[in-house]
Protein backbone atom coordinates (compact mmCIF):
# COMPACT_ATOMS: atom_id res chain seq x y z
CA UNK A 1 0.00 0.00 0.00
CA UNK A 2 3.08 2.22 0.70
CA UNK A 3 3.92 2.19 -2.64
CA UNK A 4 0.87 3.16 -4.03
CA UNK A 5 1.65 6.73 -4.27
CA UNK A 6 4.77 6.36 -7.11
CA UNK A 7 2.74 4.47 -9.29
CA UNK A 8 1.76 6.58 -12.37
CA UNK A 9 -1.50 8.65 -12.74
CA UNK A 10 -2.92 6.84 -15.68
CA UNK A 11 -6.42 4.48 -15.19
CA UNK A 12 -4.43 1.57 -15.06
CA UNK A 13 -2.15 2.05 -12.38
CA UNK A 14 -4.31 0.62 -9.71
CA UNK A 15 -4.49 -2.88 -12.09
CA UNK A 16 -0.82 -3.00 -12.02
CA UNK A 17 -0.98 -2.01 -7.82
CA UNK A 18 -3.11 -5.93 -7.92
CA UNK A 19 -0.85 -7.41 -9.96
CA UNK A 20 1.63 -8.49 -6.51
CA UNK A 21 -1.26 -8.92 -4.02
CA UNK A 22 -3.16 -11.38 -7.14
CA UNK A 23 0.38 -13.37 -8.00
CA UNK A 24 0.75 -13.91 -3.74
CA UNK A 25 -3.01 -15.20 -4.23
CA UNK A 26 -1.94 -17.71 -6.97
CA UNK A 27 0.60 -18.60 -5.01
CA UNK A 28 -1.34 -19.20 -1.52
CA UNK A 29 -3.90 -21.69 -3.72
CA UNK A 30 -0.92 -23.33 -5.58
CA UNK A 31 0.74 -24.43 -1.95
CA UNK A 32 -2.74 -24.14 0.33
CA UNK A 33 -4.18 -27.13 -1.92
CA UNK A 34 -0.55 -28.86 -2.15
CA UNK A 35 0.02 -28.89 -5.79
CA UNK A 36 3.51 -28.21 -4.96
CA UNK A 37 5.52 -27.87 -1.86
CA UNK A 38 7.25 -24.87 -0.05
CA UNK A 39 8.11 -25.56 3.52
CA UNK A 40 9.36 -22.31 4.02
CA UNK A 41 6.19 -20.58 3.22
CA UNK A 42 4.42 -22.44 4.86
CA UNK A 43 6.40 -22.93 8.62
CA UNK A 44 6.48 -19.03 7.48
CA UNK A 45 2.37 -18.33 7.18
CA UNK A 46 0.76 -20.74 9.09
CA UNK A 47 0.54 -21.56 12.82
CA UNK A 48 0.36 -25.53 12.85
CA UNK A 49 2.38 -26.04 9.43
CA UNK A 50 -0.79 -27.45 7.25
CA UNK A 51 -0.98 -26.21 3.99
CA UNK A 52 -4.47 -25.63 4.37
CA UNK A 53 -4.21 -22.66 6.47
CA UNK A 54 -2.78 -20.74 3.66
CA UNK A 55 -6.43 -21.03 2.21
CA UNK A 56 -8.14 -18.74 5.36
CA UNK A 57 -6.41 -15.64 6.56
CA UNK A 58 -3.27 -15.56 4.32
CA UNK A 59 -5.57 -16.15 1.68
CA UNK A 60 -8.23 -13.27 3.05
CA UNK A 61 -5.25 -11.35 3.93
CA UNK A 62 -4.20 -10.45 0.44
CA UNK A 63 -7.86 -10.87 -1.33
CA UNK A 64 -8.81 -8.07 0.58
CA UNK A 65 -5.97 -6.14 -0.12
CA UNK A 66 -6.51 -6.45 -3.77
CA UNK A 67 -10.22 -5.21 -3.58
CA UNK A 68 -8.60 -2.08 -1.86
CA UNK A 69 -6.44 -1.49 -4.59
CA UNK A 70 -8.42 -2.17 -7.66
CA UNK A 71 -11.92 -0.61 -5.86
CA UNK A 72 -10.98 1.97 -3.65
CA UNK A 73 -7.37 2.99 -4.59
CA UNK A 74 -5.84 5.68 -3.54
CA UNK A 75 -8.21 8.23 -3.87
CA UNK A 76 -10.35 7.12 -1.07
CA UNK A 77 -9.38 6.76 2.56
CA UNK A 78 -11.99 3.60 2.87
CA UNK A 79 -9.44 1.09 1.21
CA UNK A 80 -6.02 3.02 3.43
CA UNK A 81 -8.26 2.27 6.47
CA UNK A 82 -9.27 -1.15 5.84
CA UNK A 83 -5.65 -2.37 5.05
CA UNK A 84 -4.31 -0.42 8.47
CA UNK A 85 -6.68 -1.91 10.59
CA UNK A 86 -6.27 -5.15 9.47
CA UNK A 87 -2.63 -4.97 9.37
CA UNK A 88 -1.86 -2.00 12.10
CA UNK A 89 -4.70 -3.07 14.21
CA UNK A 90 -5.73 -6.71 14.26
CA UNK A 91 -1.89 -7.44 13.81
CA UNK A 92 -0.92 -5.87 17.10
CA UNK A 93 -4.17 -6.96 18.92
CA UNK A 94 -2.65 -11.06 17.88
CA UNK A 95 1.48 -10.19 19.11
CA UNK A 96 0.27 -8.17 22.19
CA UNK A 97 -2.68 -10.52 23.25
CA UNK A 98 -0.76 -13.20 23.04
CA UNK A 99 1.95 -12.00 25.42
CA UNK A 100 0.19 -9.66 27.66
CA UNK A 101 -3.61 -10.72 27.14
CA UNK A 102 -4.19 -12.58 30.80
CA UNK A 103 -7.03 -10.59 31.32
CA UNK A 104 -9.75 -11.96 28.98
CA UNK A 105 -12.86 -10.45 27.42
CA UNK A 106 -15.81 -11.46 29.16
CA UNK A 107 -18.15 -12.23 26.57
CA UNK A 108 -14.92 -13.99 24.93
CA UNK A 109 -12.29 -15.72 26.46
CA UNK A 110 -10.25 -16.58 23.68
CA UNK A 111 -9.38 -12.63 23.04
CA UNK A 112 -8.14 -10.23 25.98
CA UNK A 113 -8.58 -6.75 27.28
CA UNK A 114 -4.82 -5.57 26.19
CA UNK A 115 -5.34 -7.49 22.72
CA UNK A 116 -8.47 -5.01 22.05
CA UNK A 117 -6.88 -2.04 23.34
CA UNK A 118 -3.77 -2.84 21.16
CA UNK A 119 -6.26 -2.97 18.58
CA UNK A 120 -7.52 0.04 18.97
CA UNK A 121 -4.45 2.20 19.73
CA UNK A 122 -2.29 0.82 16.42
CA UNK A 123 -5.07 0.59 14.72
CA UNK A 124 -6.12 4.25 14.94
CA UNK A 125 -1.96 5.10 14.86
CA UNK A 126 -1.83 3.05 11.93
CA UNK A 127 -4.71 4.47 10.37
CA UNK A 128 -4.06 8.28 10.49
CA UNK A 129 -0.08 7.57 9.84
CA UNK A 130 -1.23 6.25 6.57
CA UNK A 131 -4.30 9.21 6.06
CA UNK A 132 -1.29 11.42 6.40
CA UNK A 133 0.93 9.86 4.17
CA UNK A 134 -1.40 9.69 0.95
CA UNK A 135 -2.51 13.19 2.01
CA UNK A 136 1.67 14.28 1.94
CA UNK A 137 1.47 12.96 -1.90
CA UNK A 138 -1.58 14.64 -2.40
CA UNK A 139 -3.76 11.91 -3.15
CA UNK A 140 -6.23 12.47 -0.60
CA UNK A 141 -7.52 15.90 0.74
CA UNK A 142 -8.90 15.86 4.55
CA UNK A 143 -10.70 17.81 7.21
CA UNK A 144 -8.59 16.52 9.67
CA UNK A 145 -10.87 17.84 12.93
CA UNK A 146 -13.27 15.40 11.44
CA UNK A 147 -11.29 13.06 10.05
CA UNK A 148 -9.07 12.15 13.18
CA UNK A 149 -13.00 11.60 15.62
CA UNK A 150 -14.37 9.32 11.99
CA UNK A 151 -10.94 7.57 12.29
CA UNK A 152 -11.37 6.84 16.04
CA UNK A 153 -14.69 5.58 15.31
CA UNK A 154 -13.74 3.09 12.71
CA UNK A 155 -11.07 1.77 14.80
CA UNK A 156 -13.68 1.43 17.72
CA UNK A 157 -16.24 -0.43 15.64
CA UNK A 158 -13.57 -2.77 14.31
CA UNK A 159 -11.78 -3.39 17.22
CA UNK A 160 -15.80 -4.54 19.07
CA UNK A 161 -15.88 -6.29 15.65
CA UNK A 162 -12.74 -8.38 16.23
CA UNK A 163 -13.22 -9.17 19.69
CA UNK A 164 -16.17 -10.88 18.99
CA UNK A 165 -16.31 -14.78 19.63
CA UNK A 166 -17.22 -15.26 15.73
CA UNK A 167 -14.18 -16.76 14.68
CA UNK A 168 -15.18 -19.60 14.24
CA UNK A 169 -18.16 -18.71 11.58
CA UNK A 170 -16.16 -15.84 10.02
CA UNK A 171 -12.35 -15.14 9.87
CA UNK A 172 -11.49 -11.70 10.91
CA UNK A 173 -9.58 -10.93 8.45
CA UNK A 174 -12.69 -10.99 6.57
CA UNK A 175 -14.89 -9.30 9.68
CA UNK A 176 -12.08 -6.67 10.33
CA UNK A 177 -12.00 -5.67 6.64
CA UNK A 178 -15.70 -5.62 6.48
CA UNK A 179 -16.73 -3.63 9.34
CA UNK A 180 -14.16 -1.14 8.70
CA UNK A 181 -15.02 -0.51 4.92
CA UNK A 182 -18.83 0.24 6.04
CA UNK A 183 -18.36 2.36 8.45
CA UNK A 184 -15.07 4.16 6.72
CA UNK A 185 -17.96 4.34 3.85
CA UNK A 186 -20.49 6.12 6.01
CA UNK A 187 -18.04 8.37 7.59
CA UNK A 188 -16.23 8.99 4.43
CA UNK A 189 -18.62 9.01 2.03
C1 LIG B 1 0.16 -14.24 7.59
C2 LIG B 1 -0.79 -13.28 7.03
C3 LIG B 1 -2.09 -13.28 7.37
C4 LIG B 1 -2.62 -14.23 8.39
O1 LIG B 1 -3.45 -13.49 9.23
P1 LIG B 1 -4.02 -14.15 10.58
O2 LIG B 1 -4.69 -15.45 10.21
O3 LIG B 1 -2.86 -14.35 11.48
O4 LIG B 1 -5.00 -13.10 11.04
C5 LIG B 1 -0.32 -12.29 6.00
C6 LIG B 1 -0.12 -12.98 4.64
C7 LIG B 1 0.77 -12.15 3.77
C8 LIG B 1 0.83 -12.63 2.33
C9 LIG B 1 0.95 -14.10 2.17
C10 LIG B 1 1.96 -11.96 1.59
C11 LIG B 1 1.53 -10.52 1.29
C12 LIG B 1 2.47 -9.90 0.24
C13 LIG B 1 1.84 -8.63 -0.31
C14 LIG B 1 0.71 -9.01 -1.24
C15 LIG B 1 2.82 -7.78 -1.09
C16 LIG B 1 4.23 -7.78 -0.53
C17 LIG B 1 5.11 -6.92 -1.42
C18 LIG B 1 6.57 -6.97 -1.00
C19 LIG B 1 6.77 -6.30 0.35
C20 LIG B 1 7.43 -6.32 -2.07
N1 LIG C 1 -8.33 -8.88 20.78
C1 LIG C 1 -7.41 -9.88 20.83
C2 LIG C 1 -6.93 -10.50 19.66
C3 LIG C 1 -6.00 -11.53 19.76
N2 LIG C 1 -5.54 -11.91 20.98
C4 LIG C 1 -4.53 -12.98 21.13
O1 LIG C 1 -3.97 -13.29 19.87
C5 LIG C 1 -4.27 -14.66 19.51
C6 LIG C 1 -4.55 -14.74 18.04
O2 LIG C 1 -5.68 -13.94 17.78
P1 LIG C 1 -6.60 -14.32 16.55
O3 LIG C 1 -7.16 -15.67 16.75
O4 LIG C 1 -7.57 -13.21 16.31
O5 LIG C 1 -5.52 -14.44 15.38
P2 LIG C 1 -5.41 -13.60 14.06
O6 LIG C 1 -6.02 -14.49 13.04
O7 LIG C 1 -6.16 -12.31 14.25
O8 LIG C 1 -3.95 -13.38 13.89
C7 LIG C 1 -5.48 -15.02 20.37
O9 LIG C 1 -5.55 -16.42 20.55
C8 LIG C 1 -5.18 -14.26 21.65
O10 LIG C 1 -4.22 -14.98 22.41
C9 LIG C 1 -6.00 -11.29 22.16
O11 LIG C 1 -5.59 -11.64 23.25
N3 LIG C 1 -6.94 -10.29 22.06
Amino acid sequence: MSAWPFFSSSAEARYFAAVVPLVNCIRLVIYGFSFFKDEGLIKSLTREGKPEELLRGPLYYVLVLMFCALVFWRDSPVGILVLAMMSGGDGFADIVGRRFGSSKLPYNKHKSWMGSISMFIFGFISSIGMLYYFSAFGCINLDWGNAVAMVALVSLVATLVESLPISDVVDDNISVPLSTMLVAMLAFG
